[in-house]
């Protein structure tokens, strides 16, 4: 199934000159869904893996679905100030200043292997914190799983040395 015909492009969102890739048609069709969530668990290819670590807020439409179906627990990584309990925090670029993001201290057990999920890889600096709070909690990064991959942002140099995968690239 081609899956990027049911990726909206959006011009002017959230800002002018904004591409913006909405996946809401993708996740609307149960087909194209079952095929995205079918795809990432091929990707995984029987390999182990102990958590899938998504982020907030896109990264959780899929994010749990994967953990459930290989057999992981499930870690939301999330905008400060939002996870109860003592958090690692990372800091992180965006197109103007910073922001943090958090993730729970006892989510990742030494030795842990992670897959990463999010919706959309762009400039990488999400993708990248996250990297940063499960090795620091002792994590091994299996490999980091897209929907998309805005390779024109050049995501994957921010990710060099692991492994990336995307459903749909443009
Ligand atoms: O590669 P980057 O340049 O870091 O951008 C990618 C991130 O941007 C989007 O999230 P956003 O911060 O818009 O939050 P949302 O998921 O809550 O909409 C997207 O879901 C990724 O998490
Ligand atoms: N162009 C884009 N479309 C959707 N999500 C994004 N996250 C960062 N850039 C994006």
């Amino acid at each position: 199934m081609e899956l990027q015909k049911y990726i909206r492009d959006v011009q002017d969102f959230p800002k002018p000159g904004i591409g913006f890739k909405d996946i809401t048609p993708l996740l609307l069709n149960n087909e194209a869904l079952t095929a995205a969530l079918n795809a990432f668990i091929k990707l995984v290819d029987g390999q182990k893996i102990d958590k899938v670590v998504s982020m907030e807020s896109r990264g959780f439409f899929f994010g749990p679905m994967i953990a459930k179906e290989i057999g992981a627990g499930f870690v939301p990584v999330r905008k400060p100030g939002k996870l109860p309990y003592k958090t690692i925090k990372q800091e992180y670029a965006l197109e103007y200043g910073t922001d943090v993001l958090e993730m729970h201290v006892d989510a990742i057990q030494k030795g842990d292997r992670v897959l990463i999920h999010d919706d959309v890889l762009a400039t990488g600096g999400t993708a990248e914190a996250v990297v940063k709070m499960v090795e620091e909690a002792g994590g091994i990064i299996v490999q980091l799983d897209f929907l998309i991959d805005l390779t024109f942002l050049n995501g994957k140099k921010k990710l060099a040395g692991h492994t990336v995968n995307a459903l749909i690239e443009y």
